[in-house]
């Protein structure tokens, strides 16, 4: 089976099962218009050509802690690089949930550093409303410096969500650190981005 095949039976499995579009599309790391094509071709519909985009998946990392382990670490080298350039000192490691937090959680073990975890949420009605909140199980981020970690980011929504209610809190996101950057950027919402992999489109 052609891997855009799977990823159309995924996207159908998916839905089948009651998720929305926005689920579907953080599920399969991959933009909300790309879903709606996917489930548009699945129908054997009259269709749009494909969205730009490109589907994430790193299971090969993630299925094992010693993979994930090792490459936390090579993150937490290019955060420390790039924090060297500047006088800012590092307080935690906030970990986006679900996929963000193991390696957060790994990061802030090699850093030495507290621990954070932020809850996405969005709306139930309303797939373009995202919203969120700091757990209470972790660390607080009142005043505290922050790095913000994160598998992947497609449209960056989420990022500028996370940094949005951290300086709402007081707090001071200071680095973004993911596997992939889908959205090539530098910065978000003027917090440097470090990937290990940073995607750009030139067409
Ligand atoms: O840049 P964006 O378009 O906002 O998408 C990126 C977000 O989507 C996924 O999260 P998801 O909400 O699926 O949670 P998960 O970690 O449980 O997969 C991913 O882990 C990022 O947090």
């Amino acid at each position: 089976m052609k891997n855009i095949d799977k990823l159309i039976q995924k996207a159908e499995e998916l839905q089948a099962n009651g998720l929305v579009t926005r689920q579907i599309a953080d599920e399969l790391n991959v933009s909300r218009d790309t879903v709606t094509w996917l489930l548009t071709r699945s129908r054997k519909e009259e269709v749009p050509p494909a969205p730009k985009d490109i589907s994430v998946n790193w299971s090969n990392i993630g299925k094992s802690a010693f993979r994930l382990r090792h490459i936390g670490i090579a993150l937490c080298d290019m955060v420390v690089d790039t924090m060297s350039k500047t006088d800012v000192e590092a307080d935690l490691i906030v970990g986006i949930g679900l996929s963000g937090v193991p390696l957060a959680s790994l990061m802030a073990d090699e850093l030495e550093l507290g621990l954070s975890v932020y809850h996405a949420y969005n709306e139930q009605n309303d797939e373009t409303q995202n919203r969120g909140a700091f757990s209470r199980n972790f660390a607080g981020i009142d005043g505290k410096s922050c790095i913000i970690v994160d598998d992947v980011i497609t449209t960056g929504s989420t990022m500028k969500d996370v940094i949005k209610h951290l300086r709402s809190a007081g707090a001071k996101p200071i680095a973004v650190a993911v596997l992939v950057d889908k959205s090539g950027s530098e910065t978000i919402s003027d917090v440097p981005v470090n990937s290990l992999v940073r995607i750009v489109r030139v067409d």
